[in-house]
């Protein structure tokens, strides 16, 4: 009989270090710890906007007490410190992780240098991927130099698989005529609950003040409400498309987006004196309401990318009842429909929640295992 020959090979670990720990970081933080054994990951820094803890070999945290102990730290947050000391852990079978779980500009400008460093970058926050394509290309091209990935599955539908089906659809050689759904969780949820077959129902602020308490919203729902959180999802989405990676060149504001922020409160800076304040326009939005059901219709918050005519838009429109816009979702749900040249006959339609920590950490973890 012949010997086999026992190959042993130790498992790989790699590094993570958290910038942002709010409502989906600290959701991720909490799946990341609970990873059924053996947990390939060590998580190495905790970042918050106040403080920071870090540990090269891995800090001893559980998920009941990382608050406090990052609390308790006298460590300042400074980014700088961190890109030294993660390049400095990057080595042959040794791979290190950002994972930013911010909405934070800073951080996101400083994608580049991290990559360039050998630093692989996950993320659910938009503000890199749909702004200037100068950025975006540099993000780009220091991955490609070092090898290290970038990933942001979370940045559109949070945990549905949408960009990892659009990259697959492109990279197999089908081509992509439109992409068109329901892209806002807060969108979605809002208009679900507000905008229904039956008269009247609860106030269009009442709505978004639930939004925000369920952890759909952005950290200002100001963002979600003027339509830039759909702009940005669909100029995230247009970059991967051959023809329109350089269609938007300085970014999402250049989508042609319906806002539905109030004039007067566009210059509300906190998103609790936004929502304080909202109550006063509730009458405009019951207007809009009842003029939608006095043609048997409701209002929904749609994205489209038309790829032949080169129209991307996000945009308050009136639909039937009987249209999946409204018949197929519920809650935060997302839908987004693929119209390609092989699924012509019937598009490719992904739906499910699309907003929420528990799916977002979920999406940004599923980043995490593909460098496994
Ligand atoms: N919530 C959802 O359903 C989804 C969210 N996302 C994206 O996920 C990201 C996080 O969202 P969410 O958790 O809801 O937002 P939160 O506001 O709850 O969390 C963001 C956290 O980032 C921290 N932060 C901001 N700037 C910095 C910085 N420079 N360094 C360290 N920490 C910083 C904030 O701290 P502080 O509060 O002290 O300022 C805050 O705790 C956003 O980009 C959002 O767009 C994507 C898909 C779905
Ligand atoms: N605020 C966003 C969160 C996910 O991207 C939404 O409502 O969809
Ligand atoms: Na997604």
């Amino acid at each position: 009989m012949a010997t086999q020959a026992i190959v042993s090979s130790s498992p790989k670990v790699l590094r993570v270090a958290v910038v942002g720990v709010g409502l989906v970081g600290g959701e991720f933080i909490n799946q990341l710890l609970g990873f059924p054994s053996p947990n390939p990951f060590r998580l190495v820094a905790l970042t918050s906007s106040k403080a920071t803890l870090f540990a090269p070999d891995g800090l001893s945290i559980t998920p009941s007490g990382w608050k406090q102990e990052l609390a308790r730290s006298g460590l300042k947050p400074d980014l700088t410190f961190l890109s030294r000391e993660l390049s400095a852990l990057v080595r042959p079978g040794q791979d290190v992780v950002l994972v930013d779980n911010t909405s934070s500009n800073e951080v996101a400008a400083l994608y580049p240098q991290f990559l360039k460093s050998g630093v692989h970058v996950i993320t659910p926050n938009k503000k890199a991927f749909s702004s200037s394509l100068s950025l975006y290309d540099s993000i780009l091209s220091a991955s490609v130099e070092s090898g290290a990935r970038f990933l942001n599955e979370a940045t559109v539908g949070a945990g549905l698989p949408i960009i990892s089906t659009l990259k697959d659809l492109v990279a197999t050689g089908d081509k992509v005529t439109k992409i068109e759904g329901v892209f806002s969780g807060t969108m979605s949820y809002i208009f679900n609950e507000f905008s229904t077959a039956q008269a009247g129902g609860p106030s269009f602020s009442s709505v978004v003040r639930i939004a925000r308490e369920k952890g759909y919203t952005e950290p200002h729902p100001g963002d979600d409400l003027n339509g830039a959180d759909v702009a940005r999802k669909l100029a995230i989405l247009s970059r991967y498309i051959p023809t329109l990676r350089a269609a938007l060149k300085d970014g999402y504001q250049s989508v042609s987006t319906k806002s539905l922020v109030p004039p007067e409160l566009e210059s509300v800076q906190s998103g609790d004196e936004f929502i304080e304040k909202l109550p006063a326009f509730d009458a405009k939005f019951e207007q809009m309401r009842a003029e939608a059901l006095k043609e048997k219709k409701v209002l929904r918050f749609v994205g489209v990318i038309d790829v032949q005519s080169g129209v991307i838009k996000a945009d308050l429109e009136k639909y039937p009842v009987s249209h999946p816009f409204v018949t197929a979702l519920g809650g935060s749900d997302n839908i987004i429909m693929f119209h390609t040249e092989r699924y012509i006959a019937r598009p490719l339609v992904v739906q499910g929640a699309g907003a929420g920590a528990a799916v977002t950490a979920m999406g940004v973890m599923s980043d995490l295992l593909k460098l496994v």
